[in-house]
């Protein structure tokens, strides 16, 4: 009963829903919609009547779908509000005024197709409104055979009961193909059915027991009916339609089980008896006796038998499969007995097959909404991680990268919580179970959805999903065994400025004010080759207090300072200054500066007003190449340990990018530099390992990773934006070689005129012209002697003032001291070494 209902609610609310959208009166508009679909007989239709019509679904459809022009007439008890193309009227169908009416209405015409959905009212038993349904199916029919043209085709609704064979049976007398059918679109649990009534015979005479219920609808006393018979027997008993049947005052029916067993008309005993008794009667009955002995009979079954008025369409079935059952045990014909037996079996798996068609269409449906939603979900996360790149890209909001990622050992950021409280994650938390979002992982989400999980096996395979993706995380987790910790990054910058500021390189406006140390602060990178980042940027912190230089500013200088620029020895081959910029002073000069920011150091200075890190640093001459050699604090040698690797060598990219995403968030005022000091103040920030032993160490060292501020995507994008950049060449050495090239192309125009001018010359002659010609190509050939540049140190009165220095001509330079000395030296190691 429960399927039943369920099913029922389902079908009203797929078909309610699509007549509505489609602007039908009725859902009924879809059976005629499927039936037509299957037979085909409204396209080739050109009038029409539709008995029953109200509230005129039928109408529409038959409007729409039949030929330009054709004669549609719709009756019914009740009134149909005006349908184009339609002519219809109030009447009953089974009066002979309503017939009249018809006839006026299709003149001499008569009907291709006859339609009939009439259904007298509800609210009698089952039994009754049978018979009254099957009662109106034969009145139409009467009309139908008087407006139909020959080979027309007449479309009835029948209730499936026992006059449903009767009805057959006269239809098939008056139609050529008769077939009986349930569209989907009919409710499962109705016992409606649709005759299909094709290629009408036209009798110019019809036996009126035809047409007359008490004739066709005649009840049997016989349990094994001959249909037949029954239209043509005279001697047939008639169903008493008035009173009640001689000596059955109490109208209570019954009959034995056996008998119910027997019959090969069963819709009869169900239809017309009120009960299936197992009392034996006094004289004894075996087959009853066996019967009530067999296990099939269950006491399901005694109670279905027990008041056969209320059957619902479940019990109706399994009395009649019990029956199937018994009638194979006691080894009677299950199949093609009688005709009536027959039909009524086809009726049977014939309403099975559709039930099974509508929970496959049933199915189809869910599964069709369901994949809908699950590309939904998919578009979504797709969008989620083009966004992701987006805001990587154009560096926007770098906060929605952390969204996605969590720390490896759930302890990450507010936004991860946040993310995978909106998937509804937080219990799974809880319980021990993490959801971290990643690129690939997302990618893995698209088809699950995550976080919609609807039923339980959707949230257990969720689940499933979700200790995956915990496995593989942990998995890449392992693998990046030297991630960095951006925040203790952040802390360390903190710590070596000591003024609580973190400078990254695109924070370089918050550094101090002298803009003239670069050169120096950044020449200790061959021995950070050894020592790693710290080094080089410690080395710049001691110095920047220190050394002074023009040339390229602060900010420039903090971004040549990055790891990214450790491996670079030079410019690729084309860019070569020397012979790009070969007459180019001014690049020259960026260029030397460049030259001079990868040169070593041979001497560092001690900063006294950095207390922390002047206990720290050591400074120590003893390096047989003469550089110097800086231990490595504490904190430095964490970071260097915990930094992100790739193979055994720091991972520059990953580090760049995190930097850059630091730099950004304080950038866009979406993170001070405060919130970075107090994000740094973390179980990772001040790690003591004094003590400890080493396999714990090495242990934490590989599974207790700090997160890092952006997610694998994020990264991935920066490192591919960096590629291009590093991909192209510098603004300025791309400027200068244009500013070649177009002055190459300047003089090569002069002399293709002073040429032309040679060639008119007419006191020259061929050989003097052609030797005058040669001298200007070779001319211009020549390289001219490069300008000497002066070098002028930086000093007292110099020192920052703009203008050129007092008594210096030519082209100049102005550099420190430091500089200087240090180029020196240099070039006398050089030539050394040589
Ligand atoms: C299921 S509805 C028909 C729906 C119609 N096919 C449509 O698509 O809108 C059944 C109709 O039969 C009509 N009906 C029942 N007995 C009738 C009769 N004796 N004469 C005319 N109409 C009758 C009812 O008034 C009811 O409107």
């Amino acid at each position: 009963m429960g399927i039943q209902k369920k099913h029922g609610k389902g079908r009203l609310d797929k078909w309610y829903k699509l007549a509505k959208e489609k602007g039908y009166r009725a859902r009924a508009a879809f059976k005629l919609i499927q039936l037509n679909k299957k037979y085909g007989f409204l396209e080739k239709s050109k009038v029409l009547l539709d008995l029953c019509a109200a509230p005129g679904s039928w109408c529409q459809v038959a409007a729409e779908t039949m030929p330009e022009g054709s004669l549609i007439v719709g009756v019914d008890l009740s009134p149909i509000k005006a349908i184009p193309k339609c002519i219809t009227f109030q009447s009953d169908i089974t009066t002979d005024k309503c017939r009249a009416t018809i006839r006026q209405y299709l003149k001499t015409w008569k009907a291709d197709t006859v339609l009939h959905d009439g259904a007298p009212n509800v609210g009698t038993a089952w039994v009754q409104d049978s018979f009254n349904q099957a009662e109106l199916a034969l009145q139409a029919m009467k009309l139908a055979t008087e407006f139909l043209v020959e080979g027309g085709t007449f479309v009835t609704k029948v209730f499936r009961s026992k006059d449903y064979n009767s009805l057959l049976w006269v239809f098939n007398q008056l139609f050529a193909k008769v077939e009986a059918t349930k569209p989907p679109s009919s409710r499962n649990v109705s016992a409606e059915i649709f005759v299909v009534c094709r290629g009408f015979k036209a009798p110019k005479r019809i036996d009126p027991k035809f047409l007359d219920p008490r004739s066709v609808f005649a009840e049997l006393s016989d349990p094994t009916p001959n249909n037949e018979a029954k239209v043509f027997n005279p001697e047939v008993k008639k169903r008493k339609r008035d009173g009640y049947e001689e000596g059955n005052w109490t109208q209570h029916k019954e009959v034995p089980a056996s008998e119910f067993i027997q019959t090969t008309d069963p819709i009869a005993i169900l239809g017309g008896m009120n009960r299936l008794s197992f009392k034996q009667p006094p004289n004894g009955d075996v087959a009853l006796a066996a019967l009530d002995k067999l296990p099939e009979t269950t006491q399901e079954i005694r109670n279905c038998c027990a008041d056969l008025r209320v059957l619902g369409r479940k019990e109706f079935r399994n009395l009649l499969r019990w029956r199937l059952k018994v009638r194979e045990k006691f080894g009677f014909a299950t199949k093609k007995g009688a005709k009536a037996a027959a039909e009524e079996e086809v009726a049977e798996v014939e309403s099975m097959d559709e039930e099974l068609k509508i929970q496959e269409e049933l199915q189809a449906l869910s599964e069709k909404e369901s994949s809908r939603k699950k590309r939904e979900r998919r578009k979504e996360n797709e969008k989620k991680q083009k966004e992701i790149i987006r805001m990587q890209l154009h560096m926007t909001a770098p906060t929605e990268i952390g969204l996605e990622q969590a720390g490896p050992n759930g302890e990450g950021s507010m936004f991860a919580l946040k993310a995978i409280d909106k998937s509804g994650a937080v219990n799974k938390i809880a319980k021990g179970k993490m959801a971290i979002l990643t690129e690939a992982d997302a990618r893995k989400d698209q088809d699950s959805g995550f976080g919609s999980g609807d039923t339980d096996e959707e949230s257990d395979n969720e689940q499933d999903r979700l200790d995956r993706e915990l496995d593989s995380l942990y998995e890449q987790y392992q693998e990046r065994k030297s991630d960095a910790d951006a925040k203790f990054r952040a802390k360390k910058a903190r710590k070596e400025h000591g003024d609580g500021e973190w400078e990254g390189f695109s924070a370089g406006e918050q550094g101090t004010d002298d803009d003239n140390e670069e050169l120096e602060e950044n020449s200790s990178d061959e021995s950070s080759d050894e020592e790693g980042p710290s080094k080089r940027s410690l080395l710049t912190d001691l110095d920047r207090k220190e050394t002074k230089s023009g040339g390229l500013s602060r900010r420039a200088v903090q971004f040549f300072d990055q790891d990214i620029f450790k491996d670079i020895g030079g410019l690729p081959e084309e860019e070569e200054p020397d012979e790009a910029l070969e007459d180019e002073e001014d690049i020259d000069a960026d260029l030397e500066r460049l030259d001079a920011i990868i040169q070593p150091v041979d001497e560092a200075e001690p900063e006294d007003d950095i207390p922390e890190l002047a206990e720290d640093v050591e400074s120590e001459s003893d390096d047989e190449k003469g550089f110097e050699i800086v231990k490595r604090t504490d904190a430095e040698k964490q970071w260097e340990d915990e930094a992100p690797r790739k193979d055994g060598k720091l991972d520059i990219d990953i580090i760049t990018a995190e930097a850059m995403t630091l730099a950004q968030q304080i950038a866009s005022g979406e993170k001070t530099t405060r919130d970075l000091i107090d994000e740094g103040f973390n179980k990772y920030a001040f790690k003591n390992r004094d003590g400890l032993p080493e396999w714990f160490l090495d242990d934490e060292k590989r599974h207790d990773k700090p997160h890092r501020p952006i997610t694998a995507a994020g990264a991935a994008a920066i490192k591919e934006k960096l590629r291009a950049l590093n991909a192209r060449p510098i603004k300025k050495v791309r400027e200068a070689k244009d500013r070649k090239k177009f002055k190459a192309a300047q003089r090569l125009e002069k002399l293709r005129k002073k040429s032309a001018m040679l060639q008119d010359e007419e006191g020259m002659t061929e050989k003097e012209k052609a030797q005058s010609i040669m001298k200007l190509m070779s001319k211009a050939a020549k390289k001219k002697p490069q300008q000497q540049v002066k070098v002028v140190v930086a000093r007292g009165g110099n020192r920052g003032i703009a203008g050129r220095p007092r008594g210096v001509k030519g082209k100049y330079k102005i550099v420190d001291a430091r500089l200087k000395k240090d180029v020196r030296s240099l070039k006398r190691a050089a030539k050394k070494r040589k």
